[in-house]
């Protein structure tokens, strides 16, 4: 595997910044050289982050194209829906064209909705195969969990799904949407946003001590993308040879 760029920063606030920066740099150069600019993003830490940062950015919103690295499989006025966080903090505060982001349908059952969602993705992407993302924004569980994807979870061997189902998460709610690994590792620039003293000691493991087998989030390896992780000093705090930004 290519070293990841692990960069730290004093603090979340920071960590959230830079984040937002990198995202609005990456879009807008995208756009200009392509037109048109998918990006994938997550829920928990990342979807504050993203939501607080990106009110202010300056690009042109018609051109992004929006969907979710995994979501959790309620309805949308459930406090655990993602898509209803980044409208409710994001989208409905900068106008977004409401057809340029795509939430899963969670009328339909799980199994359906991530058929359905795989079929939202190649009609944007225009392919049948693995869709290849501008940016995915990722977060990490304390677990080292990714997406939805869990330690020890069979999903870790999807290899033709792009995006699946998963009906027994360890972390609630139990049902959920995710993408997999063969888009995740085909993204041309993985991002993970994560922060706090809560998620140091799993940093040592997914980062330097990498035991078989892999944790979720140490098999993020885009095969010809970039890998970024953006860090605080709290969950930096254990690993070694990292020096602050
Ligand atoms: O359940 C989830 O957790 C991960 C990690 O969240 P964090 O709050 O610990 O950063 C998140 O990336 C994922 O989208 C979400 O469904």
């Amino acid at each position: 595997m290519s070293a990841p760029s692990v960069q730290v920063f004093d603090s979340d606030t920071i960590v959230a910044d830079k984040l937002c920066s990198l995202v609005v740099n990456r879009a807008n150069e995208t756009i200009k050289a392509r037109g048109k600019f998918f990006i994938g993003v997550s829920g928990g830490s990342v979807a504050k982050f993203l939501c607080g940062g990106l009110q202010k950015a300056e690009t042109d919103w018609s051109k992004w194209k929006i969907f979710f690295c995994d979501e959790r499989h309620v309805p949308f006025d459930n406090p655990e829906c993602t898509y209803s966080i980044y409208e409710k903090n994001l989208t409905s505060k900068i106008n977004f064209p409401k057809e340029n982001i795509f939430p899963i349908n969670p009328e339909l059952s799980v199994s359906e909705s991530a058929t359905d969602y795989a079929q939202k993705i190649s009609k944007e992407f225009e392919t049948n195969g693995v869709p290849e993302f501008d940016v995915l924004v990722l977060g990490m569980g304390p677990d080292g969990h990714v997406c939805s994807l869990f330690p020890g979870h069979p999903l870790l061997d999807e290899t033709t799904k792009v995006v699946a189902p998963i009906s027994d998460s360890p972390k609630p709610p139990p049902s959920r949407v995710t993408l997999t690994f063969p888009v995740i590792n085909r993204c041309r620039c993985a991002v993970f946003a994560s922060c706090g003293a809560a998620k140091a000691d799993i940093l040592k493991k997914v980062l330097e001590i990498r035991e078989e087998p892999l944790l979720p989030a140490s098999r993020v390896n885009p095969t010809k993308g970039e890998l970024i992780w953006m860090l605080d000093s709290a969950a930096a705090a254990n690993l070694s040879n990292v020096s602050k930004m």
